[in-house]
């Protein structure tokens, strides 16, 4: 049997993410569109390229009680049996013969007949463990203390499950390590100025899994909200982005507002909607263009244009607010964007605590007196978040922290930000 297109697809997704480094989404996305298969076999790809790459740490930790050599099995080997994997142990509607055929088929191709045998023997292996594997008790059982437990079970790299458990303790790191395992919840956030947001409010209200004001969680994403989307009366944005934003007291920032790490203007234009001025600029011209083509969707037009957060910003006009979504590790969107944790080590981490230190700084500069600053990330690592901010204070004793939070796992968003607002005197 002709291994079945969806399979070849993830195939791709997952050698452009893991191999070329690609986003995620962005690679579905490029995979799919250059693809003349079925909407069927495109969302089967994509459930298995998601869904692979949260439970791929659980999937390798199976691979290596499974495999005779596990550490001189070939990447595509392991990649095409971690997939069949995922299937047998998460997807319930397809067959396990029909699995077993498709892996062997594809071991075969790729490698050989022998290969092949191998890929067979393991997969047969595995559905022998029965129900065992898909419980908490045979991970405890197999591995050597409480991290590498973790690391197993929540389908984490160890690095990750030390570094949150040194800086979290057990039950918070359990709650973070819990979030990653699934997808969040959908966000949305109402355009207040547009003729039919309230309207929108209304319709929202019984999808809503949490809300905030004019932000929303749902359970689906039907008809009338893609066309709220288009019209421009409704941008989709994760709830705990918006809640972030909130606690920061956004309704209370003074204008103008320089949004300098504004990308493609997610948050940008929450601030427009608030009814503040605000001006974004970002490093990355490419993302400009489509903050921009956002403004004209929303209706706003707001000046944009490109610097280095590190500055020197091209300004006549001081802003008595700056804010800094900063670049960061993305550890708090793990959910969301599942290669992050294979591919974010702990190197780049403290590259980005570098940067973030320099754009904190410039921002510093630009600030006069009553001036405030808020910053945020969407990560779980103290050093970009809290000790951030507690260097730059001791550097800037001209700067206080007047709030600072993050998102909390009890409120079942999936998503973590982390946000801090200073005020100069
Ligand atoms: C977390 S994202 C911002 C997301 C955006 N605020 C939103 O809500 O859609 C961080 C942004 O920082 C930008 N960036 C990275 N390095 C930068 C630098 N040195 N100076 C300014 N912006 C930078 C990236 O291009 C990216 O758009």
């Amino acid at each position: 049997m002709s291994t079945p297109s969806a399979r070849r697809l993830v195939m791709d997704i997952l050698r452009r993410t893991l191999d070329n480094n690609q986003d995620l989404q962005a690679a579905v996305d490029d995979v799919l569109s250059a693809s003349p298969a079925t909407p069927q076999d495109k969302g089967l790809a994509t459930e298995l390229a998601y869904g692979y790459l949260r439970m791929r740490g659980r999937i390798d930790f199976l691979l290596s009680q499974l495999l005779k050599n596990p550490v001189q099995t070939s990447p595509i080997m392991k990649r095409i049996l971690g997939v069949a994997i995922y299937e047998l142990l998460f997807l319930s509607r397809i067959p396990d013969y029909a699995t077993l055929d498709w892996a062997v088929t594809l071991v075969r191709e790729r490698l050989d007949q022998t290969m092949g045998k191998v890929a067979n023997g393991v997969l047969r292996s595995l559905l022998r463990l029965g129900l065992a594997v898909r419980f908490e008790d045979y991970y405890q059982t197999k591995t050597a203390g409480h991290d590498q437990f973790l690391s197993a079970w929540y389908s984490c790299p160890k690095w990750l499950v030390r570094m949150w458990l040194n800086s979290y303790g057990k039950e918070r790191t359990q709650a973070f390590l819990q979030a990653t395992l699934g997808a969040p919840p959908l966000g949305v956030r109402i355009n207040r100025g547009h003729a039919r947001a309230e309207e929108l409010r209304n319709n929202l209200q019984p999808l809503k899994l949490d809300s905030s004001n004019w932000g929303f969680a749902v359970t689906q994403w039907p008809e009338f909200l893609q066309q709220a989307v288009s019209e421009g009366a409704a941008t989709r944005q994760s709830l705990a982005a918006q809640k972030i934003m909130d606690f920061l007291g956004v309704d209370h920032w003074p204008s103008p507002v320089l949004d300098a790490c504004a990308g493609r203007g997610g948050k940008t234009y929450l601030v427009a909607e608030r009814g503040k001025s605000v001006w974004a600029s970002d490093v990355n011209v490419f993302r400009l263009r489509q903050l921009k083509a956002e403004g004209a969707r929303l209706g706003f037009d707001i000046p944009a244009f490109r610097a280095q957060g590190q500055g020197p910003y091209p300004l006549r006009q001081m802003p008595r607010t700056v804010f800094l979504d900063v670049p960061c590790s993305g550890l708090g969107v793990i959910s969301r964007r599942p290669d992050i944790k294979w591919k974010r080590t702990a190197a780049d981490c403290a590259g980005l605590v570098a940067l973030q230190g320099e754009i904190l700084r410039a921002a510093a500069d630009i600030l006069t007196s009553g001036g405030c600053l808020a910053y945020v990330t969407c990560t779980l690592n103290p050093e970009e978040n809290e000790k951030q901010i507690e260097r730059f204070t001791r550097d800037h004793p001209s700067f206080s922290c007047l709030r600072q939070s993050t998102s909390d796992p009890a409120e079942g968003l999936g998503e973590f930000f982390y946000g801090a607002v200073l005020r100069k005197s």
